[in-house]
């Protein structure tokens, strides 16, 4: 095998897990995964994987305070360690595996392995979460926290009204497969999103489901007023990197929304409710083209400034490589603390799980995904379904880290959500395990 015998030359004996990575059956064509990762340095990656303050300059983000000055000031906003603390200390869905494994006619343990993994990653891969030590990998979290979105970012762009019955039962569903927070609806105007017109009783027919949080968009005082009174007890500000793009999706510039967006976050501290900001457009407008980081990094700090706990970054029309999003990424972390930050992708160019594998490995530990790779967003034109979460959860077992989330429970509920919209799941892994195990007598 010529690629195995060149990986082995480039990586050093001890490199196997990347080795298997790449070379793990069927996908054995190009190694395209560490010719990639290897273009990123790794002081570079180092730089973000530190949970501080950055005290780097932050010159060229407009409108912003200079080196320090956003002084990590989290006594400001109490809830942020204590949700941290929460993701913690949940029973791991992740069995040991292989225990009593053949290794048959295989020459090594190493060969063995991969073979052995490359049927079994459904599971936490515990023994690559030991084992791993190569630099390419050791900067990455031990736990992801996930953030599904389907009922909301997959659900608003449905062509018909989905009931809100079976919004309560995929709701329900995504919360027994062990995901901590399942954004649930918007509280917008129905005339612009009518699918989630029926926001109030989405939440109030969840108020007694337990094991998760369910976060809510929110984009004025109104909107917060009316989430607080169904029951909502985390809200979402949702701005723009783009400011054509801020106009298309909620008619204000992007310094109204801000203005707006400060208003909630003042309401909301009163009430002790946390507040998730989100910034769209960072890499890619479908109006503007490309989005300058700077750009991404001045709204981050408002966001930051007013008293957001998380700041997700999506790139909403999907267009991002690794190659534009980690100078975002860098300009970003130079005015926010990167624990504080969430990566959102839209799949609509397949580079979503590479750009999740750079988020990580420059410290980030929050992804947001939809069951199914439902979603897109009604005023993002082209915008293709968010990184399906079952593909995500699956990625992230095979590299050994923990979730909490089972995905044999994912896949019933995109299932159940595929059935009644009548298709087929956006999911690869989630397809392909299905037919794994519609034929496990064949394995
Ligand atoms: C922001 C507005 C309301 C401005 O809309 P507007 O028309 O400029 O607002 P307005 O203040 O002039 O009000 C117009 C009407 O809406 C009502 N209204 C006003 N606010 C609310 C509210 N909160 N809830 C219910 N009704 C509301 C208001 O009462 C009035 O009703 P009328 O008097 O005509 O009967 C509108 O543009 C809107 O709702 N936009 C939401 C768009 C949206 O939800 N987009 C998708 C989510 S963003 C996204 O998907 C991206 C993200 C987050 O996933 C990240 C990524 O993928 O990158």
């Amino acid at each position: 095998m010529p690629v195995a015998k060149g990986l082995d030359r480039l990586l050093g004996r001890g490199s196997f897990f990347i080795r298997t990575l790449v070379l793990m059956p069927p996908y054995t064509e190009e190694p395209h995964l560490v010719s990639g990762l290897s273009s990123i340095g790794y002081d570079t990656i180092r730089r973000f994987t530190s949970g501080t303050c950055m005290d780097t300059p932050n010159e060229g983000v407009t409108g912003s305070p200079k080196s320090g000055s956003h002084g990590c000031a989290r006594g400001a906003h109490p809830w942020r360690k204590e949700m941290r603390n929460n993701y913690e200390g949940k029973n791991m869905s992740g069995v040991v595996l292989c225990q009593r494994w053949n290794f048959g006619p295989h020459k090594n343990v190493r060969d063995a392995w991969f073979l052995v993994n490359r049927h079994f990653t459904s599971q936490r891969n515990d023994i690559c979460s030991k084992e791993c030590s190569n630099k390419v990998l050791e900067n990455i979290p031990g736990y992801v926290k996930i953030v599904e979105v389907g009922p909301r970012d997959g659900l608003q762009n449905e062509k018909h009204i989905i009931p809100t019955a079976v919004k309560v039962e995929l709701i329900k569903l995504l919360v027994s497969s062990g995901l901590p927070v399942v954004e649930a609806t918007s509280f917008v105007s129905p005339k612009w999103v009518p699918q989630l017109a029926d926001a109030k009783d989405v939440m109030e027919s969840i108020q007694n489901v337990e094991g998760a949080r369910f976060p809510v968009l929110t984009p004025n005082i109104k909107g917060f007023e009316a989430a607080v009174a169904a029951g909502a007890k985390e809200v979402a500000v949702f701005a723009s990197a783009s400011e054509s793009f801020s106009k298309t999706n909620i008619n204000c510039t992007i310094e109204d929304s801000l203005s707006r967006y400060r208003d909630v976050a003042s309401a909301a501290r009163n009430l002790s409710i946390p507040v998730r900001g989100y910034i769209s457009c960072v890499v890619g407008c479908p109006v503007e083209g490309n989005v300058p980081p700077a750009k991404v990094a001045f709204v981050a700090k408002a966001l930051f400034d007013m008293g957001c706990y998380e700041i997700s970054l999506g790139d909403t029309i999907g267009v991002g490589t690794p190659g534009t999003f980690i100078p975002m990424l860098e300009a970003v972390t130079d005015v926010i603390p990167v624990d504080m930050l969430a990566v959102h992708f839209h799949d609509t160019y397949g580079q979503a799980l590479s750009n999740i594998l750079v988020s990580l490995q420059m410290g980030i530990s929050t992804v947001d995904s939809s069951v199914s790779g439902l979603g897109g967003c009604p005023y993002a034109k082209g915008a293709s379904g968010n990184v399906a979460t079952e593909d995500v959860v699956y990625m992230l077992n095979g590299i050994g880290v923990k979730t909490n989330v089972d995905i044999s429970k994912l896949i019933l509920a995109g299932s159940f959500i595929n059935k009644h919209l009548g298709r087929p799941s956006g999911s690869k892994a989630a397809t392909a395990l299905s037919k794994v195990t519609a034929h496990a007598s064949k394995l």
